[in-house]
């Protein structure tokens, strides 16, 4: 390119970076506030607003002079999706995206005006991507922390409708347990059930499958006792992921822990039919974990809202249900009746 060219193109490019170097730090600030009133998260915070600080320094008089908004022809250009956004994880997620495509214009536009603007932009577009996978790791373990009632699902007909009428009901946590099924279609619920999660804020964890856990791009996996070792679960699935532990009894308890299991369930409490021939490790065992759980639990087996009241005596801060959701005649009322019990009880202590 000869020297002319450059001198001709040189407005354009300075009012690329003007507006893009704005774009990703209005989208930075976006995200800082979360981090800072939301999450009290100081690291997150901090990242955020030394990436700011950066891209100020970046954005030189001479850039912010090529500025001229009146001949700017998409400054009336906004999508309908920019208007309503519908939950906070829509909300930070088209932010991160935006601060990841404005340092991106700025990377390539960024070498015809500095090689070292357009580096330092790149080196921080990484920045931004492990920003975006610390706050969804945050996330994730903070909605698994404040989760009472887990559902675990069971073949029906309807199983997707009624999974949506418990997170009306404002359940947080749920797990997709299919035991008929060929992959094909476990795969193919697993994602719709996973989104559906999602749409609700919710956090999707598979039973069984790690694989199929990383394929539906699940919260994480539930592991029983005879499943793979927690370990080898976080090498496929990555360290952001949720990995959950079957205990029946003060052993296995004390080994899912020690092996680093994100939560655990602790049960069966009473003999179900849904795990059937498996004996109930009773509420002793409740008031085992809720002594010595050092990581969130959910007591689960045989708990509906007959006997509810009693395992949150025996110590549980939290629940998880088959039946007493799944073949409720209403999920969304299910649900709310049992949060409400389980609302009435004061947390003790952290869960984590
Ligand atoms: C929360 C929770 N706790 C325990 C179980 C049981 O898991 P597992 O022992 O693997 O048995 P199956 O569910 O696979 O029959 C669970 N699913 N969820
Ligand atoms: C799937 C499962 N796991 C259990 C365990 O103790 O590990 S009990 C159980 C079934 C719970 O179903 P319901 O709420 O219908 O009794
Ligand atoms: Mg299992």
């Amino acid at each position: 390119m000869n020297d002319t060219s450059l001198t001709l193109m040189q407005p354009a490019v300075w009012r690329i970076l003007d507006a893009n170097f704005d774009r990703a730090r209005e989208g930075l600030r976006i995200i800082e506030e979360w981090c800072r009133f939301a999450l009290n998260h100081q690291a997150m915070a901090n990242e955020c607003k030394q990436m700011r600080q950066e891209l100020g320094m970046w954005h030189t008089p001479e850039i912010r002079a090529a500025r001229d908004t009146a001949r700017d022809v998409g400054t009336a250009l906004s999508h309908p999706r920019e208007e309503q956004r519908t939950g906070i994880e829509q909300l930070l997620q088209a932010n991160l995206c935006r601060v990841q495509e404005a340092l991106r214009v700025i990377e390539e536009y960024g070498k015809l005006y500095s090689p070292s603007v357009s580096s330092g932009s790149k080196q921080m577009r990484y920045r931004v991507y492990a920003l975006e996978s610390n706050l969804l790791t945050y996330r994730r373990r903070q909605l698994l922390a404040n989760a009472r009632l887990y559902l675990v699902t069971s073949a029906a007909p309807d199983l997707l409708l009624r999974v949506e009428a418990a997170l009306q009901g404002g359940l947080t946590l749920v797990q997709y347990r299919d035991k008929q099924n060929n992959d094909i279609d476990r795969l193919a619920i697993a994602k719709q059930m996973c989104q559906l999660c999602h749409h609700y804020g919710a956090l999707f964890i598979l039973n069984d499958r790690v694989d199929l856990a990383l394929a539906a791009d699940a919260d994480g996996v539930h592991l029983g006792q005879q499943d793979i070792s927690i370990a080898l679960a976080r090498q496929i699935l990555g360290t952001q992921k949720i990995v959950g532990r079957s205990t029946t009894n003060p052993e296995e308890m004390e080994r899912a822990i020690k092996e680093g299991a994100d939560y655990i369930g602790v049960g069966p409490v009473y003999e179900t039919p849904t795990k059937a021939g498996k004996a109930a490790a009773g509420l002793e065992y409740v008031q085992h974990a809720a002594k010595n759980a050092t990581v969130p639990w959910f007591a689960i087996g045989g708990i509906d809202n007959t006997n509810l009241d009693d395992v949150l005596k025996a110590g549980a801060p939290g629940v998880a249900m088959v039946r007493a959701i799944m073949n409720a005649e209403n999920p969304t009322h299910a649900v709310q009746f049992c949060l409400g019990m389980l609302n009435r009880v004061p947390q003790v202590g952290a869960r984590v």
